[in-house]
């Protein structure tokens, strides 16, 4: 993968094997506090924390996963949902292949915030075709009592802005989190042929001259 293939290896090997993964990058947007961090925790590391700092910025985690057949890394990008904290996330949105717009059910105002969070993407992301865009929409905090939204709202507004999947999670008991991770990457499989995100892994060139000892830095 390309986390590990950051050097080019030594030895002459007798075959080149080439296994074919594809780097999908998926972008978490949403108010302050919905559970953006919690949703990225939880699906790749299977941790929850009730006391999470406000994210700065953006932060990004790797996780490996097989979808139909198809070997992907799916790289999430978590980013900041506090206002104060839009210009250090905008510059990231370029290049996603995803953009999971997130609210949390016992929050309408984060609900109602949706359509902003979509245009802010489009916009600086530089979408061309945002009605080809994969969307995949986010009602998290399914465990708490005190609902402020309903499924049916959440799925109108889902109808009529796009037609764009929704999922209802908890990144606290984990409910649907890792269908919902999965739907984006088929979403984004099934967009094109992803031939531009293949990445090569585990290739090794032959015939490759030995370094001098004055150029290696191994
Ligand atoms: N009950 C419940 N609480 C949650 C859930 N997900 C997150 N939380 C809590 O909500 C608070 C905010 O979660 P974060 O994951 O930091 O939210 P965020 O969207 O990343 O916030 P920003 O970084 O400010 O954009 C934390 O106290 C979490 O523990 C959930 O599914 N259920």
């Amino acid at each position: 993968t390309r986390a590990n293939s950051g050097r080019a290896r030594s030895i002459t090997p007798a075959v080149t094997m080439t296994a074919k993964t594809s780097l999908l990058k998926v972008i978490l947007l949403g108010d302050g506090g919905v559970g953006k961090s919690s949703l990225m925790n939880r699906y790749v590391t299977n941790k929850f924390d009730t006391h999470l700092f406000h994210t700065i910025g953006v932060e990004f985690l790797n996780k490996e996963l097989e979808v139909d057949a198809h070997q992907v890394t799916l790289q999430i990008w978590d980013t900041a949902g506090q206002e104060r904290f839009r210009s250090l996330r905008t510059p990231f949105y370029r290049g996603s292949d995803c953009c999971l717009l997130t609210f949390s059910v016992d929050d309408n105002q984060s609900f109602l915030n949706l359509g902003n969070w979509k245009k802010e993407f489009i916009y600086y992301a530089d979408v061309k075709e945002p009605e080809k865009f994969p969307f995949v929409v986010l009602g998290n905090k399914l465990d708490v009592t005190e609902r402020q939204v309903t499924s049916e709202e959440a799925q109108q507004w889902c109808q009529e802005n796009g037609g764009h999947p929704y999922y209802e999670t908890s990144a606290k008991d984990a409910t649907n989190v890792a269908v919902a991770f999965e739907e984006a990457v088929r979403r984004v499989l099934a967009s094109d042929e992803r031939t531009d995100h293949l990445i090569p892994t585990d290739t090794v060139k032959l015939h490759r001259k030995p370094r001098s000892a004055t150029t290696c830095c191994s």
